[in-house]
């Protein structure tokens, strides 16, 4: 077959290999487009015709994409960002447009042209004094922040990070608390209670049911500290992973070692995305206001508050002790808690 079926159909002919003086490798050669009905333009090439994917893994600048191969099913293809993307990082969870080889057959490369829009971004800092953010992952449903009820204890400020940064992102955040075999999850489950954050009991013994039923058909990114026992169940959620449990070295751990986040398929539909390297949340990015956004019913009073206001029980123009006031106790539990999370990440926002 010619090199573009467009140009027996007539179509204008395409551009020259060399399109771009600034073109990388990859931009030198201009594909011909699939339907050849679309001419290109000299400094940047449409990209109507580039295919659509997720991005299931990053390692060091080279992607891992799910493409729908010719047989319908998923093929994984290895890519890498095109230039033209400037500073816009791709994360695991993006969804992509390819061009170049999408085939994934061994030694060759794709290019990503396109990240779609975001529907949530899960970000953190280095530090909360660190203004840079990055996006950590991209277009997840809900943050399960796994956390042993015992051995070892609950890591609380690290918890009301993660509730902070699920909300700030536009995810759902949902408590994982493993262990509870050798204590009771009732202190964790009364501390949430006030957010309506929801929570599942989980042990390495138990039915995974209650857990599977909130991620099916949904996208989720798993976080935890060491040792609160996510491997393990991650192992048991998809059991082809293969995550490595239990080891003192991070030398060889699993398939993935340096990246950063993984997604996994579960079984019964929806997926995981582990996030190994991933011990802190610094929210140097996040605002009172962000958090508060994330409860309707506070939002909607806190309209009154002054400008900047951080919503804590010193800022003295608050209106939402009025607001709990004038409501039954559970909106004073509500404000509490939602204070605590506002306190425990402290220096939210601006001017506050
Ligand atoms: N008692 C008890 N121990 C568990 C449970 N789940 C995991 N463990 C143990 O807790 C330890 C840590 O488990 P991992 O699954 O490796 O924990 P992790 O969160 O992946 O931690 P890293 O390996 O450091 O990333 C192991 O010794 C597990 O056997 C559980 O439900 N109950
Ligand atoms: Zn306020």
């Amino acid at each position: 077959m010619g090199r573009d079926a467009g140009d027996a159909r007539g179509s204008p002919a395409l551009s020259p290999r060399r399109h771009d003086a600034r073109s990388d490798e990859d931009d030198v050669r201009v594909r011909p487009s699939r339907r050849g009905s679309r001419p290109r333009t000299r400094t940047r090439p449409s990209h109507a015709d580039a295919v659509p994917g997720l991005v299931v893994a990053v390692d060091r600048g080279r992607m891992t994409v799910r493409v729908e191969g010719p047989d319908g099913r998923p093929v994984e293809v290895t890519a890498m960002r095109a230039r033209e993307l400037g500073r816009h990082g791709v994360v695991v969870g993006d969804r992509v447009r390819l061009v170049g080889d999408a085939t994934g057959r061994p030694d060759t490369l794709a290019r990503i042209v396109v990240i779609e829009e975001r529907t949530t971004s899960l970000r953190r800092t280095a530090d909360d004094t660190d203004p840079t953010e990055r996006v950590v992952v991209a277009n997840a449903d809900q943050l399960v922040i796994v956390t042993a009820v015992a051995d070892p204890d609950p890591a609380l400020g690290f918890l009301d990070r993660c509730v902070v940064a699920a909300y700030a992102g536009g995810l759902e955040p949902l408590l994982c608390l493993t262990k509870t075999d050798l204590a009771s999850p009732q202190p964790l489950l009364d501390r949430y209670a006030g957010l309506d954050v929801d929570a599942v009991p989980m042990s390495r013994e138990a039915p995974l049911d209650p857990l599977l039923d909130r991620l099916d058909g949904r996208m989720s990114v798993l976080v935890g500290q060491s040792g609160v026992g996510k491997s393990t169940l991650v192992n048991r959620l998809v059991p082809d992973a293969d995550r490595a449990t239990g080891e003192v070295t991070k030398v060889g751990k699993g398939r993935h070692t340096s990246s950063s986040a993984v997604l996994l398929d579960l079984p019964g539909g929806g997926s995981v995305i582990d996030t190994p390297g991933i011990r802190s949340f610094g929210l140097a990015h996040v605002t009172a206001e962000d958090v508060v956004a994330a409860f309707d019913d506070v939002a909607e009073a806190a309209v009154d508050c002054p400008p900047g206001c951080g919503h804590t029980a010193e800022d003295p123009d608050c209106v939402l002790d009025a607001w709990a006031d004038a409501g039954p106790t559970a909106r004073r539990e509500r404000l509490e808690s939602l204070r605590r999370l506002l306190d425990a990440v402290g220096q939210l926002g601006p001017g506050y």
